[in-house]
């Protein structure tokens, strides 16, 4: 007998995995479809959280942030390979695929293994091992996005990747070459560079990270300099020269007319929709660009009981906003009144080496907006508990402010934990706080949360005219 739902999801990524817990907690009778073996999408598998336990891998193996407290320098040693880099990142996914798979079964979910394709609006093929066909109220297309293959690159899994295959790599490169200074692309380069391999970064623009406010990406492409990392701007890949001898080097002739012999080659430039199979045009489901399915502000469809999240709709593509669309698609199916929306002001974590956090409006922006703006600068080596850690990247705190109002309406951060020191800021920016309610409050002392202090005071100082202190700023 055909077995029946209140809601149907396809995938068990972030979004698809939140949205079915959130349903089933609200008493409803779901169903998960997901065609891999392992749970939990790009965010457990390939994506999210293995490229962030590289990141603390190779922060680990070059002792990177302990040379800033003794003053050593740890070589990576020779016998560090390819086993010493994985090792982790195979025990934290397989950790979390077990963590994916017990919330679903404690949430009374039923999984289904297989890959999910629409017969029409309520009934979802499955196939593989055991094909069988079942029936839902709601669906939600939870899909996903894979990495874009351009027509001209070979890929080959072995020494031409993508973010996916870099993962199983057999050996350790001595040099690569990265195309795309984007999120994947910069996060990539500077886990390599500090395992000590020579990198290359190959971007079509001037800019890296192309959001970020201006001086932020600057900063962060010194560090990378530093880090022994070249970034080769306004230039693209546009032949390769592959020799059956894996032991010779990829030749890359590049736009410039320049040509990089390096082990291995990332392509690091854009994602498109997993809707591939899922038959969206036999249903009449509207798509839009790079494989995208199109919705509305509550994620519905042009099909009313079908739905939409995560990386398969595009823009943010982020794990952290995915989680909240899959939420938020249930309130608006199930009517269950918990969340009105997403929010609007929501961070950015970049988990390069070293990090790079921001919220709210860039120093360009204030700029275009016409906003009367101040901005106030902070260091991390200026802060009792950065002089304690040894601060090795010239990190700072940046705040972007009303001038008149003192309300503080953008934070950008550089430098070890970033990612985390910002939800302070994204609070100051949502809840729209002055200068002066940041000075105004008392942090554990010692803590880096002084930077956002210090960078007040410097503001007021800026409104004052008494400015003292400027952008990568070294003393
Ligand atoms: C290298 C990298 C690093 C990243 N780092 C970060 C980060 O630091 N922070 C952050 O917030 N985001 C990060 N992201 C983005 C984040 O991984 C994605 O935004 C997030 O995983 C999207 O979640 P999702 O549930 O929409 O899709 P996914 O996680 O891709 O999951 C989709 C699931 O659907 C399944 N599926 C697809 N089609 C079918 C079908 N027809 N039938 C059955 N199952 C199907 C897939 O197998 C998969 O399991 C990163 C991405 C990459 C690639
Ligand atoms: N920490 C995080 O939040 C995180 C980390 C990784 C990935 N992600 C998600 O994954 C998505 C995809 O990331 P991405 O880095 O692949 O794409 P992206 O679109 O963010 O960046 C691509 C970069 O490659 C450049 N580029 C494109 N084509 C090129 C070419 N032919 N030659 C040279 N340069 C070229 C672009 O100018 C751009 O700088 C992001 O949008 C993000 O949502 C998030």
């Amino acid at each position: 007998m055909k077995k029946k739902f209140d809601l149907i999801v396809i995938g068990s990524g972030p979004a698809g995995e939140k949205a079915a817990a959130k349903a089933a907690y609200f008493g409803y009778k779901v169903a998960v479809v997901e065609k891999e073996r392992r749970y939990g999408g790009a965010g457990v598998q390939t994506g999210t959280l293995p490229s962030k336990t590289l990141k603390e891998t190779a922060l680990y193996l070059s002792g990177m942030y302990q040379k800033g407290i003794f003053g050593v320098d740890k070589q990576i040693g020779r016998e560090t390979g390819v086993h010493d880099f994985l090792y982790r990142k195979n025990v934290v996914t397989n950790h979390m695929h077990k963590t994916v798979a017990h919330n679903l079964k404690k949430h009374g979910i039923e999984v289904f293994e297989g890959f999910a394709s629409f017969i029409d609006a309520t009934h979802i093929k499955i196939s593989g091992e055991l094909e069988q066909i079942i029936e839902g109220n709601y669906i939600l297309i939870a899909t996903g996005s894979y990495p874009y293959h351009p027509e001209n690159i070979p890929f080959d899994d072995k020494r031409v990747l993508d973010s996916d295959s870099i993962l199983n790599i057999k050996r350790f490169p001595k040099s690569i070459c990265v195309l795309g200074a984007g999120v994947i692309g910069c996060e990539y380069a500077t886990i390599f560079g500090a395992m000590g391999v020579r990198t290359f970064v190959v971007n079509d623009r001037d800019k890296i990270l192309g959001f970020l406010d201006s001086e932020i990406s600057e900063a962060l492409v010194e560090q990378m300099k530093k880090n022994e990392i070249k970034i080769l701007f306004n230039n693209s890949v546009t032949e390769f020269e592959i020799s059956d001898d894996e032991m010779q080097p990829l030749k890359l002739k590049l736009k410039s007319g320049e040509c990089l012999n390096v082990e291995m080659f990332l392509f690091a430039a854009g994602r498109s929709g997993n809707i591939k199979g899922l038959n969206c045009e036999g249903i009449g489901l509207e798509t839009g660009k790079r494989e995208t399915v199109l919705v509305n502000e509550k994620f519905q469809t042009n099909i009313p009981n079908i739905y939409a999240v995560g990386d398969v709709i595009g823009f943010p593509a982020l794990a952290s906003t995915s989680m909240e669309q899959g939420r938020l698609a249930v309130t608006h199916m199930f009517d269950t009144a918990d969340l009105e929306s997403l929010a609007d002001v929501f961070p950015y974590g970049i988990y390069t080496v070293p990090e790079v956090s921001m919220v709210g409006v860039t120093e360009e922006q204030a700029k275009a907006s016409n906003i009367d703006y101040g901005v106030g600068y902070s260091y991390f080596r200026d802060t009792a508990r950065g002089k304690i850690m040894g601060d090795n990247d010239n990190g700072y705190l940046k705040l972007i402010f009303d001038k008149k109002s003192r309300i503080i309406n953008g934070v950008h951060i550089m430098g070890h934990f970033a990612t985390e020191l910002i939800h302070f800021g994204m609070q100051l920016v949502q809840e729209k706080k002055t200068l002066d309610h940041v000075i105004s409050t008392v942090f554990n002392y010692p803590t880096l949360h002084d930077l956002y202090k210090y960078a007040s005071y410097d503001g007021l100082g800026n409104i004052a005219g008494k400015k003292v202190k400027t952008a990568g700023e070294v003393i």
